[in-house]
């Protein structure tokens, strides 16, 4: 997955490529003023991969999906995303963020809140291409069929998160950014939706950047765990998660999952 010193030497970072990593970053630092919050950071993700990215608190997990999304820029090195900057990539609409708070319009009903990507998009003039779902499919995709019309107040936080998800999923990114989305849920809410992800992941064929504080978390739905270190942030390590798939919650009594706990466990101790 990391392959700092590999390919693509002399070629135009913004050349697309059918088979370019989903996101790439080499030697890639962030600075706020004078604090180094990414140290040159290189970083290989593979396109359809699930990823997940774990990391003492300040260590930079957000950081590092706001500068993968065009949100901040590199102070130095390079990011690229399936080959392109990552100005073109988002104008490309080649990504979608999801956050914490499912960031929803309050009066505007679930299947409103959808579309509202594709009204924005009209009312500037630049119609946003939808992916092949629509909205309504897309709420069904996430489990929400038949909640159509219900307000944000009239749904549990995970139904608002699923809606969030189905928001982001409108215009098919190939790459899904996650920041701690399923943070603020309770236990059972989570292992359902972590469950959903999965199948959402399959059905989809989206890469997905996950960032948790989970360690179960992180080894349940990742391929692999991107582990930072902090002041400045810093590769810790990468471990590869190899259960089978399809994921399901039984593998988490297994000790094949809690030698993979455990490792990471460990791995924080030292970040
Ligand atoms: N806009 C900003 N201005 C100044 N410093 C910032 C800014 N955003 C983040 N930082 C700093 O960069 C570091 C990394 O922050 P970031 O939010 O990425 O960490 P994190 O790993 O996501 O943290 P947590 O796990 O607590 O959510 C922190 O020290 C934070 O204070």
């Amino acid at each position: 997955m990391m392959e700092p010193s590999e390919t693509l030497v002399g070629r135009p970072v913004d050349t697309p490529r059918p088979d370019a990593p989903a996101a790439r970053l080499r030697a890639a630092s962030v600075r706020f003023g004078a604090y180094t919050a990414i140290d040159r950071l290189d970083l290989q993700v593979e396109a359809g991969s699930f990823c997940t990215i774990l990391g003492p608190s300040g260590c930079g997990k957000s950081t590092l999906l706001r500068l993968v999304s065009d949100l901040i820029p590199a102070a130095d090195g390079e990011v690229s995303i399936f080959g392109k900057t990552t100005e073109e990539a988002r104008l490309a609409r080649e990504f979608a963020f999801v956050f914490q708070d499912a960031a929803l319009l309050p009066w505007r009903s679930a299947l409103k809140n959808v579309e509202l990507p594709l009204e924005i998009g009209r009312k500037r003039g630049a119609a946003i291409p939808a992916g092949p779902r629509s909205p309504r499919e897309l709420l069904e995709l996430v489990g929400l069929k038949g909640r159509e019309n219900a307000l944000p107040h009239e749904l549990s936080g995970g139904m608002r998160q699923r809606v969030a998800i189905a928001r982001a999923l409108l215009c098919q990114p190939r790459l899904l950014l996650m920041d701690e989305p399923f943070g603020a849920l309770d236990e059972m809410t989570r292992d359902r939706l972590n469950l959903q992800l999965l199948d959402i992941w399959r059905e989809t064929g989206t890469t997905i950047l996950f960032v948790t504080h989970s360690i179960s978390e992180a080894v349940f739905l990742g391929q692999k765990v991107i582990m930072l270190r902090a002041n400045p942030g810093r590769l810790r390590g990468i471990v590869d998660i190899d259960l089978p798939a399809p994921r399901h919650m039984k593998m988490r009594d297994t000790p094949e999952f809690n030698r993979h706990c455990s490792h990471l466990r460990d791995l924080l101790e030292t970040c």
